[in-house]
């Protein structure tokens, strides 16, 4: 049987993956996440395959792995705004410009997703939704920063939280917002699994 290690610490990813019934093991590595790319769907795509990699690189030649069919999953997430891409808010001062920002207009959520089997990189895709927000008036943007919610998440909100008020509608999968796009992590890791 393959072992899958998931390569992210973010609780969002590991909570999906328990999900649907999928054992694994968290490896988190420190990548340094700076990139020119300006492309969403590229920008995901290249940070969750140096995850992955950096995890993989990791654990080759560890005991627990060396003699095993090993599948590092690593992911990226990005909100993207008329064409340019929001990470993590730096500070309170930044999650507010982006939730103005954000607030009353449609944007997208890319997240990226690697697998890497036996040092092959096997599948390297981005998964869009588009999310639309309502409008949301300066008072709500302090109040909902001030629950601590936004700062560890890209686009400074989390739809499955507080911010769930003011989501208007998403076309797309719901859990690629939250962080991973399971249904297509499932039919990925379907082919790469023994
Ligand atoms: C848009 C959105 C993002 N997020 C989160 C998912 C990700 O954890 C985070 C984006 O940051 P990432 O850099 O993609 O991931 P991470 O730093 O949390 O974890 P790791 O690099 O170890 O894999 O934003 C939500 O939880 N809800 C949302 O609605």
């Amino acid at each position: 049987m393959s072992k899958i290690i998931l390569a992210s610490g973010s609780p969002r990813r590991k909570e999906l993956l328990e999900q649907i019934g999928i054992e694994f093991d968290i490896i988190t590595s420190d990548v340094d996440e700076t990139t020119l790319i300006t492309q969403p769907d590229e920008y995901v795509k290249y940070l969750s395959r140096i995850k992955a990699q950096a995890v993989w690189d990791m654990v080759k030649d560890d005991d627990d792995y060396r003699n095993e069919d090993v599948v590092v999953i690593g992911a990226d997430t990005i909100v993207s705004h008329k064409g340019h891409i929001l990470t993590k808010p730096k500070d309170t001062g930044n999650a507010f410009d982006i939730l103005k920002e954000l607030a009353g207009d449609c944007h997208q959520v890319y997240t990226g997703v690697t697998l890497i089997k036996n040092n092959n990189v096997v599948s390297n895709f981005a998964e869009k939704t588009d999310v639309y927000c309502n409008d949301i008036s300066d008072n709500e943007i302090r109040e909902y920063i001030s629950t601590g919610e936004p700062m560890d998440k890209a686009g400074a909100y989390g739809i499955q939280g507080r911010f769930a008020a003011f989501i208007g509608k998403i076309d797309g999968d719901y859990n690629n917002v939250v962080g991973l796009p399971v249904a297509r992590v499932y039919q990925e890791l379907k082919l790469w699994l023994n």
